[in-house]
Formats: structure tokens, sequence, C-alpha cells
């Protein structure tokens, strides 16, 4: 079974601008809204691919009740969150020119709710899988993610981490057997600007040496890198419309984790990985089955031979 862990779930409200300018009245031409937060965005796009998962962390107020309502009418998805109080953020995805992101800060977690939520993980069997993903709500113990590595590695199941910073490092002692940073969180965990290839692998291996089993690189519009203990791939990317972004990455671990299962190549996990995440960008929501198909035969993937 496929579990997700949001500790910070969000009502994305997705605006469309001709151009973002700060400082003036700015209307919107278009805009959406809907259930956010990175596992939750994971489990959707699982479901579109006909896979089901259990999605677990906090819901608060009536964002969080608006967000258990979109997902009742996903097939595969089974919600188990712990209900907190006050609201569920709503995060602000401005496109204008270029993207802007404003994403709040989540509400109060107390010893309760934190317990409530361990306990639900501590059901997990072994060779479960449990993706936790994205930022925590400030009132949270520092060592969540850490105590959730702890909790799966016990259990024997997989874990795939996709968070920043000393969240995401804080799990790595448990080796988890994925972690998906972008190019901009690599450079942030060691304080370096990358700019080749060779520079995001040699930064990736040092997350593997630190405990990861397979690092996947995402590079935006550039495509993809993913370090495993035998090979380096590289997948590129197709050029579109880019209609929106947000939940590229998080279309990306459900692509890889979905492919992966099926069949147990990493080659074949980060091409279909990549056709996800691009199906997100192109499209006005995340990643459908159809959208992924169309795209799959333009993805190539190059085994890397490092100098
Ligand atoms: N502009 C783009 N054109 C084509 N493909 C894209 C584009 N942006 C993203 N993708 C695809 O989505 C994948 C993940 O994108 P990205 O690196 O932006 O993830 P991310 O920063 O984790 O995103 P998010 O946090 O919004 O989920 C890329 O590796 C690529 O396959
Ligand atoms: O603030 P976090 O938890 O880091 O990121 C949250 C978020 O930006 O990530 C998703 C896209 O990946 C969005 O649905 C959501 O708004």
């Amino acid at each position: 079974m496929i579990y997700t862990c949001t500790l910070n779930p969000s009502v994305d409200y997705k605006l469309k601008l001709d151009d973002l300018v700060p400082g003036t009245l700015n209307r919107v031409k278009n805009e959406e809204y809907s259930p956010g937060g990175k596992g939750i965005n994971v489990s959707i796009v699982l479901n579109n691919l006909g896979i089901k998962s259990t999605l677990f962390g906090y819901v608060a107020g009536f964002t969080g009740s608006y967000i258990k309502e979109q997902l009742n009418i996903y097939k595969y998805l089974k919600p188990d969150f712990v209900e907190v109080s006050g609201q569920t953020r709503i995060n602000v995805k401005l496109k204008g020119q270029t993207e802007t992101e404003i994403n709040a800060s989540g509400p109060h977690i107390n010893e309760d709710n934190y317990l409530a939520l361990l306990k639900k993980i501590k059901k997990l069997k072994s060779r479960d899988i449990l993706v936790i993903a994205g930022s925590v709500p400030s009132s949270i113990k520092h060592n969540v993610y850490n105590e959730i590595a702890r909790i799966v590695d016990e259990k024997g199941a997989f874990l795939v981490v996709d968070a920043t910073k000393q969240l995401l490092r804080s799990t790595l002692e448990f080796k988890p057997f994925l972690i998906k940073p972008n190019k901009v969180e690599l450079e942030e965990l060691f304080d370096v600007k990358l700019e080749t290839d060779n520079e995001v692998i040699k930064y990736a291996k040092k997350l593997q040496n630190l405990g990861a089993k397979n690092v996947l690189i995402s590079l935006g519009g550039d495509g993809a890198v993913l370090i495993t203990q035998d090979f380096v791939y590289r997948s590129n990317t197709i050029q579109s419309e880019v209609i929106h972004t947000v939940g590229a990455g998080d279309s990306m671990v459900a692509g890889f984790l979905a492919d992966y299962i099926k069949n147990h190549s990493f080659e074949s996990a980060l091409r279909f990985a990549t056709a996800c995440g691009s199906a997100t960008a192109f499209s006005k929501g995340l990643a459908t089955k159809d959208e992924v198909e169309k795209l799959i035969s333009q993805i190539k993937i190059n085994i890397v031979k490092e100098n």
C-alpha cells in the first residue's frame, strides 16, 4: 500500500494574470481553487494513474473541509487525516510572465495532534511505501520528519522524501529509498550554486553518501537526473506551452513510484516520472494518464558517463 503524508496541506488559489506588477492593482484573467500540499498532489496523480493511496496529514477549519470534500471525488484515494483547530492554509500561486508563489504557514499543531499522526503511521507494514512531502507548520516538533522516518524504518517500509533543508537531511540516517530535491533545494542544502550536470551529480552523490539510496534531482524545464546505486541517468524534457508548474515535482514522484512498482526499472521510472512532471506543467491541473501517455515517447533517457 502507498501512503502519503502532508503535514501542511493547502488550498491552492491559482491566479492567471497578464503580468504581475507589485505595488499596483493587478486584475486576474482566470482563477481556480484546488486541494494542494505535496503529499496530496502525489496521491492525486497516483489516483489519476489508477493507483490507490491513503493520505495522512492535518486538516483544519473550512479550508480543511473543502480539501476533504474535493478528495472524495477521487476513486482511489483514502483520506485519513487528523483534524486540528484553526484553518488549513491558503497558498496563492500567481502566473503572469513568471510564476510567483505565496505559501502560508499553516495551523497550530499541539502534542495530541502530533501523537495522533504518529499513531496512524505506526500502522504501516513491511514493504508499504510512505511519501512524506512538503513543509511543516512552525508549531510542530522540529524533528517530526526524523521521527516519521524512524517509524518507517522500524516497520521495514520504504520511505520517499520531498522536503527542503533540515527536514530532508534529518531523514537520511534512515536511508530513504528515494529523495527528490529540485536543483535550488540541492543548492540550499550545501550552500552552493550549481551550473553543470556534473556539479549537480557531484552534490546529489553527497546526499547518497549521507544515506539516500536513490536521488532524483528535478531540473524544471531542463528535465531531471537520477542517481542510483549503479548508474546516473539523465532525462530530457519536451518543449510545449507551460500552463502552470505547481505540483510538477509531486507528479514526478507519483510517476516514479507508479512505474517503479510495475517495472522495477530505474530507467523506465525516470522516463515515466519526467513525462508526469511535464504533463502537469503543460496542463491546468495535475497530470492525467492520457496526458502522460501522449508525452512518454518523447522522453529520452541517457546513462551519464561521468568525468
Ligand atoms: N517548464 C517545464 N517544461 C517541461 N517540463 C517541466 C517544466 N517544469 C517542470 N517540468 C517537469 O516537471 C519535473 C519537476 O519540475 P520541477 O523541477 O519544477 O519540480 P519542483 O520544483 O519540485 O516543483 P513543485 O514544487 O511545484 O512540485 C521536471 O523534472 C520536468 O520533467
Ligand atoms: O509550503 P510547502 O509545503 O513546501 O509547499 C506547498 C505547495 O507549494 O507545494 C505544492 C506543489 O508542490 C502545492 O500544492 C502547495 O501549495
